[in-house]
């Protein structure tokens, strides 16, 4: 396959990961091909998005037939990188954090959480599900360009000053679970997750697009 990866949209690169998931669980239970209809209704994107995120790498689905489960799973695997294993952190051992642990995205065992850093005193140098938490003071030495991906979870006075520095160690991207905007350098990415927006839009879908 040879697909230049640059020409995917940002907004079907996020597609991706839901579609990879739903595909693997086909592929586990025997099927060999999927509708972009059945698709659809397992993944809640429409097929029309579907087939459109679908033609950007060559696979055009026959009439009939539907599309191929493992020629796109190996497509997905190679985008995603889903045979690297992805070593993440985690600043922030709190509520959040500690559930994040505890959850450590075993459905997808691709991605892990290695170590996470607190500056509690009271749980330094303990373990959750199995992932120590050091002092944040140490974060340069262990994780200085082992690990790409930080995940935020600290209160969010102090979401600006800790994302610096991370940037400073290395970390490209950071999962900002904190309220605060974040100002990083242009080449640093940030994601925002924000359970509050996210509720307020499903309520104003509720009110005004009932289905
Ligand atoms: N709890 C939730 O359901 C929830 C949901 C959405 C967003 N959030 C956001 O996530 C963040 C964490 O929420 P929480 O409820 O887990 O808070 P929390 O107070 O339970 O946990 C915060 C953790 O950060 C640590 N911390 C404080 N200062 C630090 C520093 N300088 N360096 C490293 N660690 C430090 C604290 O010791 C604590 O363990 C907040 O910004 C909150 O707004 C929480």
């Amino acid at each position: 396959m040879d697909i230049d990866q640059a020409k995917i949209p940002q907004a079907t690169a996020r597609r991706l990961p839901l579609y990879y998931r739903f595909l693997e669980g086909l592929q586990a239970s025997g099927k060999h091909r999927v509708s972009s209809s059945e698709l659809s209704e397992a993944v809640k994107v429409d097929s029309a998005t579907i087939r459109r995120d679908f033609s950007y790498f060559g696979a055009l689905g026959k009439k009939g037939y539907g599309y191929n489960v493992n020629y796109l799973l190996s497509f997905f695997r190679e985008t995603l990188d889903q045979d690297e294993l992805t070593k993440v952190t985690l600043v922030g051992v709190g509520n959040l954090g500690t559930a994040l642990l505890n959850y450590n995205f075993s459905k997808t065992n691709n991605t892990r959480i290695e170590m996470a850093f607190d500056v509690d005193e009271s749980i330094v140098g303990t373990t959750i599900s199995g992932v120590p938490i050091y002092h944040l003071d140490t974060f340069k030495d262990r994780v200085g360009g082992n690990v790409d991906v930080a995940i935020l979870t600290v209160p969010s006075n102090v979401a600006q000053n800790i994302a610096d520095h991370l940037v400073d160690s290395g970390i490209k991207g950071i999962l900002n679970f904190t309220p605060a905007r974040l100002s990083v350098p242009e080449h640093i990415r940030v994601h925002h997750i924000d359970l509050s927006v996210e509720l307020q839009s499903l309520i104003y879908f509720l009110k005004h697009y009932p289905l």
